[in-house]
């Protein structure tokens, strides 16, 4: 069965100005992204791949080019945003910040509670909802973010670099957590990050940008059955193949841009 697209984007260019200087942080950027894809992006440091994803959650504005993102419900956020860090709420509890984007949207409180309850017990975190965040651990923080961004039940998730800040083990719990609720919940996932295995593990299909200015210059398709295990990944020779194409690809973008 084929799937919706759910992203589709455009010639998408931002240029930065400064003084006299400008920057072209992405440039001619066009992609479709299906309903319930799981999509990696990744590319050499300062290639622009924040940039795109602030574009894409309306927190900056493109300089050309365009994007939309299909609506499913008119109810629905359009994008729900997770970041490497600060992304919780210092004076709110565990509870209030995943409740936080239900409350904002005033939606009845039994179903901000029912909401709430599904999510914390998805990540784990029941036990901990009446702790504030400086009580809590890297991996618990973005537990809370994540379970925040699903509960707001947006059109699609952008995260960036979500695990960045994460020690190996606690990186590939939060990776198998966050895969279980994106299989239940079927929503669109556009995630960056700097980790070869981390886009193999996660994703249907990763997407390789240039050094700056970002361009997709080349994507592959990650054809291994789902739920995999990190022990697939290492055995499978066409995985393999596929973590040398981007670890080949990253070398020649960081090379050239040195140049
Ligand atoms: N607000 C801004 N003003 C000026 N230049 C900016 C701004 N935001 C980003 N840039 C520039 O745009 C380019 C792309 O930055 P961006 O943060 O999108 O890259 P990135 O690929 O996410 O980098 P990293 O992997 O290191 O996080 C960089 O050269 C950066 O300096």
């Amino acid at each position: 069965m084929s799937r919706n697209t759910k992203i589709v984007i455009r010639d998408l260019t931002k240029v930065f100005y400064k003084k006299e200087q400008s920057i072209t942080a992405i440039r001619n950027i066009s992609l479709d992204i299906k309903e319930g894809e799981f999509v990696c992006i990744v590319g050499p440091s300062g290639c622009g791949k924040t940039t795109l994803l602030r574009i894409l959650a309306g927190l900056e504005k493109q300089s050309s080019g365009g994007f939309r993102i299909e609506k499913s419900s008119m109810h629905r956020p359009n994008q729900s945003m997770v970041f490497q860090e600060r992304g919780v709420l210092p004076w709110l509890t565990v509870r209030e910040n995943v409740a936080f984007g239900l409350r904002m949207r005033h939606l009845p409180k039994e179903q901000i509670q029912e909401r709430t309850n599904f999510f914390l017990s998805k990540v784990g975190l029941t036990k901990f909802a009446h702790m504030y965040p400086k009580e809590l651990s890297g991996g618990m923080k973005q537990r809370v973010s994540i379970a925040r961004a699903f509960a707001n039940d947006p059109e699609i998730l952008l995260m960036d670099e979500p695990f960045g800040a994460l020690d190996e083990q606690n990186r590939h719990i939060l990776q198998e957590e966050l895969l279980s609720i994106w299989s239940e919940t079927k929503k669109t996932v556009l995630f960056i990050t700097h980790s070869i295995d981390e886009a193999l593990y996660l994703s249907d299909r990763v997407l390789l940008m240039s050094a700056q200015p970002g361009q997709i210059v080349q994507e592959l398709q990650i054809d291994l059955p789902r739920p995999r295990t990190l022990k697939d990944i290492r055995a499978n020779p066409d995985m393999a193949e596929q973590f040398l194409a981007i670890w080949q690809h990253l070398q020649t973008e960081v090379q050239q841009s040195r140049s």
